[in-house]
């Protein structure tokens, strides 16, 4: 009987189910978007009963599209949007209040506290990260500040927290199993990162009862099985990842300086550092990559926080495209932006310029400037925000980088990735499976549980598609990207100005 791998993949927009075979490759897949709700403005929810019912929904969906059998799945592993942070009832299950997503900038005043009160030497010192409402901590504070009783429920260990992971396999395990990944839980600004515990000080100083926490463990680990309600029989869960960690597994980036960018609604670029932790100068965070053979090794990232979210909003707000894949047909019509530069701060910018009260800005326009320049100018301004973390992290790294690979949604857009090529002055790879996210979660997975062997079986299955080469003028570049710098400095604090 054959065996695959299902990866459950659950992202900031859609929850997605992917089967994979011995090769790595894709055998089906199927996805459903799920609700925003923006209760105010900065404010982003999901409801954690739809995610939960969107990714088992997938899940059977994509069983029943392959006929593959539950007992032919060797394993699942779980990848999902990373900081989205689901507090809920141990005992009903029930969520008490709706999951704040990583974008939701609601935490912004806690974090200033927090940063009046000198802490951000050591939260980075301690957690790699630098203090911002993207991460879980201040959103489980603001939980249980605000929402009635919940706070003492907490106290007397009624009250659960996790991330994405945890909730689904929480689910999946019929609410017996409450455990995170090691780089999950490097993204709550709750964790120690050196010593791989969660942090009593922070604990402290944010009032979270530690009774609620996941207990942390390695990303490829048989963590439980599946209830037999979920898909009739026991399946081992046995990796788990955040979406971004997994991305750079998938990519094969196993050594110390290979990097990968994903383009999905957000844009991350994360560099290996093996077993060595480095700390940022220039803005960038330092994270878990991974927990695997008995140690963890580290990454960099640089987090942008809208990218191909960007493309949504030409479509979903504006409504001057149909489809994402439109934007290249419009920004191809045109030979350049007419000096328009969008910058997409919608929810503050992150790397490198961690600013939770940037606000988003349309600049350089003049009379002739038409949908085509805007539509063009979206798409380089995600070009052009990963140049920043690029930057960041060359210097951080002292590593020059040849070649990034990427993958993500958005990577389907071959004007961007030339533009990309062009902007950076570095070779863009694009490989065949631009499903690196799940790829990675089944890959951590089957490691658990002996259906591959190790790294080196997996990085022979990486293949490139497309590779794209630098070709603009070097004057050209600099004198676009010191505009793009210009546009940045306008948008910068412009909320609590
Ligand atoms: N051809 C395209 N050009 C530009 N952006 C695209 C294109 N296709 C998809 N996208 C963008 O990619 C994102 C979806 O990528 P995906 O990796 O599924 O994201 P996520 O995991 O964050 O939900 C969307 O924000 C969408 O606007
Ligand atoms: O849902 P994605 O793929 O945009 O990823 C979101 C990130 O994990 C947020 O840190």
């Amino acid at each position: 009987m054959e065996k695959f791998i299902l990866a459950l993949d659950q992202g900031t927009t859609s929850s997605r189910a992917i089967v994979f075979n011995n090769d790595g490759k894709i055998v089906g897949v199927a996805q459903k978007e799920f609700t925003q709700i923006y209760p105010k403005p900065g404010w982003v929810e999901h409801d954690p009963l739809e995610i939960w019912e969107s990714q088992i929904g997938v899940a059977r969906e994509v069983l029943d599209k392959t006929g593959i059998k539950p007992e032919q799945i060797a394993a699942i592993g779980i990848t999902n949007q990373r900081e989205t942070t689901v507090v809920w009832d141990k005992t009903t299950g029930k969520p008490v209040y709706n999951a704040i997503v990583w974008q939701c900038r609601r935490t912004a005043p806690i974090c200033d506290e927090l940063k009046a009160k000198g802490l951000a030497d050591s939260i980075r010192e301690k957690t790699g990260l630098v203090i911002d409402a993207y991460f879980s901590g201040t959103k489980v504070k603001w939980i249980l500040d605000n929402v009635e009783g919940v706070r003492e429920r907490a106290e007397n260990g009624e009250i659960l927290f996790g991330n994405i992971d945890t909730w689904l396999i929480w689910n999946l395990s019929g609410g017996k199993v409450h455990v995170t990944d090691y780089s999950n839980a490097s993204r709550t600004m709750l964790f120690n990162i050196n010593t791989l515990e969660w942090d009593k000080e922070i604990l402290s100083e944010l009032n979270v009862p530690e009774s609620m926490l996941p207990k942390a463990l390695p990303s490829s680990y048989v963590y439980g099985y599946t209830a037999k309600e979920v898909f009739g029989v026991e399946i081992p869960i046995a990796g788990a990842a955040g979406d971004q960690q997994a991305a750079l597994f998938g990519q094969a980036c196993f050594k110390p300086g290979m990097a990968k960018n994903t383009y999905g609604t957000g844009c991350f670029m994360l560099m290996n550092t093996g077993e060595k932790l480095v700390h940022s100068n220039n803005g960038l965070l330092t994270t878990i990559a991974w927990g695997l053979d008995g140690k963890v090794e580290y990454a960099l990232e640089g987090s942008i926080f809208i990218a191909g979210a960007s493309v949504q909003w030409l479509r979903d707000e504006l409504k001057v495209i149909e489809t994402a894949a439109k934007s290249e047909e419009l920004a191809t019509s045109v030979p350049d932006s007419n000096g328009v530069y969008v910058v997409p701060a919608f929810v503050g910018m992150g790397a490198p310029y961690w600013d939770m009260y940037a606000r988003g800005a349309v600049l350089g326009l003049t009379r002739g400037a038409n949908r085509a320049h805007l539509v063009r100018a979206t798409l380089e301004s995600i070009a052009f925000q990963t140049r920043d973390v690029l930057e960041a992290m060359q210097e951080d790294s002292k590593i020059k980088l040849e070649e990034l690979k990427v993958d993500g949604g958005a990577v389907a857009n071959n004007f961007l990735m030339q533009f990309q090529s062009d902007i950076l002055g570095v070779n863009v790879a694009r490989p065949v499976i631009t499903e690196t996210t799940a790829l990675g979660a089944a890959y951590l997975a089957g490691l658990a549980v002996g259906y591959w062997n190790g790294k080196e079986e997996i990085a022979k299955k990486w293949n490139v598609d497309v590779v794209f080469n630098p070709s603009m003028d070097e004057e050209l570049k600099e004198s676009k990207y010191a505009g793009w710098k210009k546009a940045v400095s306008r948008a910068l604090k412009w909320e609590n100005e």
